[in-house]
Order: structure tokens, then C-alpha cells, then sequence
């Protein structure tokens, strides 16, 4: 049987300002009190996984062992049809590694214009489609895991648009929807989002709502 948080603190297991801000507000109603790993100074582990699962549940065990608390990561990605589901898990990579060798900060502009690229080399024609996968995993010291995969389907757009949110958000447009993730208010991106619907599963079975 999964493991249950009992107690009131944990560890939200990333570097990411972004998703540390969604992640605690989606959590602001359970009475947790969340910890960022920054906050605690835990190391960034090496994402040397090959899928979500494998990357959130390293992330979230290296937390929780160095803190000696529960703690929950989240692994996330964009994932592009045509181009048979890439970047998927190398999402972040491709921002960081490929275009900016050598630099620590990540241009998610020029990250966007890669996929845009490769969408572009297929014409105009080309199948926009896409979707956001995020899967959180929940570790304690002990070694117990819990993880819930989320998903959110709709397509790439260029230029992109908007401000708000981060990542890939100005380039993907939610299904059902005229706007960008970086155009739309936050609360609809936390109704509808790939970690919303992640967290739809983490809190029917960890709070039982
Ligand atoms: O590993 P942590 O420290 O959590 O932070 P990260 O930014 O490295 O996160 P990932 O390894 O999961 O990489 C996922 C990337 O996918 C993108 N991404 C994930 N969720 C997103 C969202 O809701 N909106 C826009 N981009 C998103 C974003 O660029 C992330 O950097
Ligand atoms: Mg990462």
C-alpha cells in the first residue's frame, strides 16, 4: 500500500522558481509547509534517468534522504508529435546543453526556436501537436516512493506569446484554448496544466479529497 504524508512539512525537491511556485500554491490547501531545496541548500542531482518516473523518483530520494524529510519532485516535459515525442525528457537539455555550451543560464527562446526549426524542416503543413507530461514522486527517508503522471495535450506555436509562467509556456497552446500558457492566468494554467492533473492524483490518494 502507498505511504501517506502524516506529518506537515516537506521538501519540494527543485530548482525550478517556476514550478516551486505552482507546486506550493496547488499544495496551499492541505496544510503543508513546504521547504524549497534551494532554501535548504540541497545539491541539483544529475538527472541521469531516461524517463520522467526515473528522474522524479531520483530527485525526490536525494532530497529526502539529505533532509531527512518527505519530499516531492517533479520531473516534467514537452513532447512534440512530429518529432517523434522530442524533447520529452531532455526538455531542459535542449535549452541548456545544446545552445549554450559552456553556460549556466538556460534560453528558453532560442529552446523554442529549435523545436520550431525541426517542425519547420516538415513544412508548412507540418502536425503542431504536442503535450506537457509532468510525473511528481513523493520519497521519505526510508525509501518509500509514491508517483502520478500527469498530462496536458495541445500545440506549438511560434512566435511565442505571453509573459507570464516559464519554460515553454509562451509556445504551447492548452486544447480548448486560444491562448498560450504564458498568455492565460495562472489559475486556468493550474486547473488544466500537466502538473495539475499530476497533482489531481497525488491529492485524491495522499489527502483523500
Ligand atoms: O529538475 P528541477 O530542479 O525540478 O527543474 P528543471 O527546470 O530542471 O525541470 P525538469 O528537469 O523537469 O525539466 C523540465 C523542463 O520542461 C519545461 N517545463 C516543465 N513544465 C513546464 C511548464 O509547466 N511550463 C513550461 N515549461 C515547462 C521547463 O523548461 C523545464 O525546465
Ligand atoms: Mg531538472
Amino acid at each position: 500500500m502507498t505511504r501517506k504524508l502524516d506529518g506537515q512539512r516537506l521538501v519540494i525537491a527543485t530548482h525550478n522558481a517556476g514550478k516551486l511556485r505552482e507546486i506550493s500554491a496547488l499544495l496551499a490547501p492541505y496544510g503543508i509547509e513546504c521547504l524549497s531545496a534551494g532554501q535548504l541548500g540541497l545539491p541539483e542531482p544529475e538527472e541521469t534517468g531516461t524517463t520522467f518516473a526515473q528522474n522524479a523518483l531520483l530527485k525526490a530520494h536525494a532530497a529526502a534522504k539529505a533532509a531527512q524529510l518527505p519530499a516531492l519532485a517533479d520531473d516534467s516535459g514537452l513532447s512534440v508529435t512530429a518529432l517523434g515525442g522530442r524533447p520529452g525528457v531532455y526538455t531542459a537539455d535542449w535549452a541548456e546543453r545544446q545552445w549554450f555550451e559552456g553556460d549556466p543560464g538556460r534560453d528558453w527562446y532560442m529552446a523554442m526556436g529549435k523545436v520550431e526549426g525541426l517542425l519547420a524542416q516538415q513544412g508548412a503543413e507540418v502536425d503542431r501537436s504536442c503535450w506537457f507530461s509532468c510525473t511528481l514522486a513523493i520519497a521519505w527517508p526510508e525509501g518509500d516512493e509514491a508517483v502520478y503522471e500527469g498530462r496536458v495535450n495541445g500545440a506549438f506555436c511560434w512566435p511565442p506569446r505571453g509573459t507570464m509562467g516559464f519554460g515553454y509556456d509562451p509556445a504551447f497552446i492548452p486544447e480548448g484554448h486560444d491562448q498560450s500558457f504564458a498568455e492565460l492566468p495562472l489559475a486556468e494554467k493550474q486547473r488544466i496544466s500537466h502538473r495539475a492533473d499530476a497533482f489531481a492524483k497525488l491529492v485524491a490518494e495522499q489527502f483523500g479529497a
